[in-house]
């Protein structure tokens, strides 16, 4: 049996998504891939870090998360006043990175994933802006202290985006994609094409855990653009600035204007595009975020709700479309899920 320890930092809808995972599917793990992760470290920004050499118990985090007690309720602990220290102080395997996306400076997921790669710790991360900023940064810190760095989560949640252009899809030229990449907006819209107040199903998606801390983000596209940008890295290798993505959110888009959309036969849909400016590899990228009326026919025109889904246009694979959730706790958990599975088959 492989033994992988684990740290969580940043305890909120995703970290206790993933750990309600680790629990649920605790003999899946030890069945299908003979590996038993052990919870030892927990942070949030109110209560700090937690760790417990021996394991934390997951169901009590969790029931001390939902009433919204201190983490350091839990018993027999160290505990370090926040997550920075108690990552310096201890040691785990895997980092789980699930702090606030911060598309500034990428702060406090950057200087955690920095902590964690220099320790010689693997990281796993849901939180876009490390990702979105300093993607090569951190992979090349991560090959030079011999760890993987996995992102799965960053991009359509669990929906296996990353690993399958990394994976499934190596080879193939992949001269552009196009596609759904928020769920709190694809959620809006289509509640507002079925003639539902704005506000109202908005306020329902941060209820489900779709949207962001500061919900701006989302209609107002920023977080697209922070999934474009890691696109353009991971499945580009082009490092692109969120000043380059060209960006439009969902906030003036009317429920007359879904009607009248409706009323031509298409649906508006908040969509992200990639694509290179010429027909060589190294073209520079042009990159989009806006809300366009697609025809009812698009394949795009028919992903309703918290789905998301991505069509890559290829050479050799013509198009390739994947669809899937956007967002959520069990569906995000999933996407750090994976990537600690890989990392643990490879360990
Ligand atoms: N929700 C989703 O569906 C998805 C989210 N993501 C990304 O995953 C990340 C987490 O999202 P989500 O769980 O929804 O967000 P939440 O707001 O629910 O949780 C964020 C967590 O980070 C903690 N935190 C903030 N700053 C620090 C810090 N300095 N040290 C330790 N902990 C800190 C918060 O602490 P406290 O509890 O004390 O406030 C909270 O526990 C974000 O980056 C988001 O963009 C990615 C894909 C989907
Ligand atoms: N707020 C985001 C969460 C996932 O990245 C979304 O709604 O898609």
């Amino acid at each position: 049996m492989k033994r992988v320890r684990l740290s969580i930092v940043g305890f909120g809808v995703v970290g206790q998504g993933l750990a309600e995972l680790l629990h649920a599917k605790r003999e899946l793990l030890q069945r299908d891939f003979s590996l038993e992760v052990v919870l030892v470290g927990v942070s949030n920004s109110r209560h700090g870090f937690i760790y417990r050499e021996e394991g934390l118990d997951i169901p009590t985090l969790l029931d001390l998360a939902a009433s919204r007690q201190p983490l350091t309720l839990h018993p027999d602990i160290q505990q370090w006043s926040s997550a920075l220290e108690g990552l310096r102080a201890t040691t785990a395997d895997v980092l789980a990175e699930a702090t606030w996306t911060n598309l500034r400076d990428a702060e406090p997921g950057l200087s955690h994933i920095r902590t964690a790669l220099t320790k010689g710790m693997h990281v796993i991360s849901a939180n876009k802006g490390p990702a979105a900023l300093s993607a090569n940064e951190l992979s090349a810190l991560a090959q030079q202290h011999g760890v993987q760095l996995r992102l799965e989560a960053t991009v359509m949640a669990g929906t296996p985006i990353l690993s399958t252009v990394r994976e499934g899809m190596a080879g193939v030229n992949i001269k552009s994609v196009r596609g759904i990449l928020n769920g709190t907006t694809n959620y809006i819209l289509t509640a507002m094409a079925r003639g539902r107040d704005y506000a109202e199903v908005l306020s329902e998606a941060q209820g489900l855990g779709y949207a962001e801390a500061d919900p701006t983000a989302d209609v107002e596209g920023y977080d697209v653009v922070a999934k474009t940008l890691i696109l353009a890295a991971l499945v580009f290798g082009q490092s692109l600035k969120p000043e380059q993505v060209s960006r439009q959110g969902i906030t003036a888009i009317t429920r007359e204007q879904i009607q009248q959309a409706a009323h031509e036969g298409k649906r508006i849909k908040l969509i992200a595009s990639l694509s290179r400016t010429a027909d060589t590899l190294n073209a520079p990228l042009e990159a989009r975020v806006e809300p366009i009326a697609l025809p009812i026919d698009d394949a795009l025109a028919q992903v309703n709700g918290v789905m998301n889904a991505l069509t890559f246009h290829t050479d050799s694979l013509s198009s390739v479309t994947i669809s899937g959730p956007g967002a959520g706790r069990l569906e995000t958990g999933q996407g750090l899920l994976s990537d600690l599975i890989a990392i643990a088959r490879n360990h």
